[in-house]
């Protein structure tokens, strides 16, 4: 890289707008949407869709509620002219859509865009010739009165050629080349000469599209130049202003935003992204921002997964891990902060409360992600989120002291292993901790004596087989006297929860102790159909995770 870059590279000159509105502009309606995925986006993969693939994404975009899309690039190609053909002649473009082409202002790459849209009911005729200096010195070698007179001429063009077929429905949209680096007296001025050979009226008005061909500089500056044409064009009444933002910058969707608090009425772009180089307006993003202000965007992205499957699919590129809305990882939290500050949020949380979720714009469930993915488990993250994780997955409650005792336990299995844990790890980790599955009871005898309980009770903990016997104000307490007899440790009950897994026949209880063995103060954990034996159970497994050695039942027998 260079010391001084201002050796090789420009500033971007600022736009002198007097008294911009755009600052203070909120969106509060869904603009105009034209999906380019099967025109801009094409021309930028790898490998062209191929027709079946065209076609796959042309159904998805209308199912999304797309009303305009660009189909193609007629002229270019036979596989893009075939492509119109197939739409047109197999009567698959629904009522309330309109296909769009795109031509160069080129008399035969016109004449042929004519061919393909024979007997079309709709079309909008998409034509763009260069404006930005360097492509008029560079490409056209046109001087500014040239440029004016080949985007006039084509422009006349079209409409005689459109004229001809009366029959359908035409709209014509016009866009200069490298709006972004156009200078704007010039811009005006092209346009201005098109509007003024189309005629466009506020009944059948025309389409003047105004690209970030390359994205040059800050959004707020494009946003002051869409402002300026808004307020400097001739027959804006008649014009529905488009702007069609690339991503050079990696500000496409705010240069988007800010375009349409600057006068826009409509926008161009692909899903998630895709298009030249970095990329076109990323429409799902801006389209789901709407959303996340209340604004309905009028485009369906209820199974976003879908989507995504399909355009992957489709343009055969992947989208990326952490892409807005559509990522696998972007709902999903690992840090203990975050994911004790959602626990909460969701716990907090009532039906048809306004969605105030922290580090969640929007509901994960409204774009048909489940919340499973909401907290994963890494070295970063703390109880919280392994608690979301039991709760959610296993339906365990663990009391808050139980979440910090499992939470030191899974710290050391994750710096051990150095991977992340999923509920199923967790769950596994929980059950080989609290011995859910290395203590049973059989038979358990309660009888009152007086006012006083005795148990009686058979149990197996890790494999050894115990006979228990004791009496105290309750089964707990019978039960943690005959611990006491048995072990001849010092038991005692500090704290107990419980509750209940699940619902009707198959419902259990879970049971959590906490527990002092000695000089030991730790937790036992309990399942079981009958709450009382989850109790029990918690007791035993407290008492095994101490470590009291605990006497088979024939040595017991032996030793009475
Ligand atoms: C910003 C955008 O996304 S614009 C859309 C870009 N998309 C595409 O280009 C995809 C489809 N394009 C194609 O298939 C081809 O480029 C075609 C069919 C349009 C044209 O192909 P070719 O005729 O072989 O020309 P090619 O693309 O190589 O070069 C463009 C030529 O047209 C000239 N040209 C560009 N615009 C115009 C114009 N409005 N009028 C006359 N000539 C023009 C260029 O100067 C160049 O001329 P040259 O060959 O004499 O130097
Ligand atoms: C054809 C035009 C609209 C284009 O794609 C661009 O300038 O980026
Ligand atoms: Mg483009």
């Amino acid at each position: 890289m260079l010391s001084d870059p201002a050796q090789k590279y420009r500033a971007f000159a600022p736009v002198r707008l007097a008294e911009r509105t755009w600052p203070d502009a909120v969106i509060t309606r869904a603009p105009l949407w034209c999906s380019v995925d099967l025109r801009d986006g094409n021309q930028a993969l790898i490998e062209p869709m191929d027709p079946a693939r065209k076609m796959r994404l042309f159904s998805t975009l209308v199912d999304i509620g797309f009303k305009e899309i660009e189909v193609g690039f007629p002229s270019a190609s036979q596989a893009d002219f075939d492509f119109v053909r197939q739409l047109i002649e197999g009567g698959l473009i629904p009522d309330d859509v309109t296909i769009q082409v795109l031509t160069p202002a080129r008399e035969p790459l016109i004449r042929r865009t004519f061919e393909a849209l024979q007997g079309v009911p709709r079309a909008i005729v998409h034509v763009y010739n260069a404006t930005a200096p360097m492509m008029r010195r560079v490409v056209l070698g046109l001087d500014e009165d040239g440029i004016v007179e080949l985007a006039v001429s084509h422009a006349r063009l079209i409409r005689e050629l459109a004229a001809g077929h009366p029959e359908t429905q035409w709209t014509f949209q016009y866009s200069p080349e490298m709006f972004s680096g156009t200078e704007l007296e010039f811009s005006k001025r092209v346009v201005d000469a098109v509007t003024a050979e189309w005629a466009p009226t506020a009944e059948r008005k025309c389409i003047i599209n105004l690209p970030s061909t390359v994205e040059h500089s800050t959004p707020n500056v494009f946003a002051d130049m869409v402002e300026w044409m808004h307020r400097h064009l001739q027959r804006r009444e008649a014009i529905v202003l488009s702007v069609h933002p690339h991503n050079d910058r990696g500000t496409g969707t705010a240069a988007a935003e800010l375009a349409l608090m600057a006068g826009a009425d409509r926008l161009e772009g692909c899903l998630f992204g895709n298009g030249e180089r970095t990329g076109n307006l990323d429409i799902v993003n801006v389209a789901l921002n709407l959303y996340s202000q209340g604004v309905s965007p009028g485009l369906d992205f209820s199974e976003i997964d879908d989507i995504r499957r399909t355009v992957e699919h489709c343009n055969q590129l992947p989208v990326p891990a952490r892409h807005p809305y559509v990522g696998d990882l972007v709902y999903t939290s690992f840090s203990g902060s975050h994911q004790d500050a959602i626990k909460k949020a969701f716990a907090a949380r009532k039906e048809g409360d306004v969605w105030e979720m922290p580090y969640l714009p929007i509901d994960p469930q409204d774009l048909g992600r489940s919340y499973e993915a909401v907290i994963r488990v890494n070295s970063q993250s703390g109880k919280g989120g392994i608690a979301y994780l039991l709760e959610k997955e296993y339906g365990l409650v663990l009391p808050r002291r139980l979440q910090m005792e499992f939470s030191r336990r899974v710290q050391q299995v994750m710096d051990l292993e150095g991977r992340e844990l999923g509920a199923a790890d967790l769950w596994a980790l929980f059950d080989r901790e609290y011995r859910l599955e290395r203590v049973a009871l059989g038979a358990v005898r309660l009888e009152e004596a007086g006012s006083a309980m005795r148990v009686q009770a058979q149990a197996t903990v890790e494999g050894q087989a115990l006979l228990l016997h004791g009496e105290g104000n309750g089964p707990v307490d019978a039960f943690v006297a005959a611990l006491r007899a048995h072990t001849g440790a010092e038991v005692q009950v500090l704290d107990y929860h419980e509750h209940s897994l699940g619902a009707g026949a198959q419902a259990r209880a879970a049971a959590y102790i906490e527990m002092r063995v000695g000089a030991q103060v730790l937790f036992g954990a309990g399942v079981d159909a009958n709450i009382v034996n989850a109790s029990l159970k918690a007791l035993l497994s407290g008492l095994a995770r101490a470590g009291t050695g605990v006497m088979p039942a024939a040595a017991q027998e032996q030793a009475a």
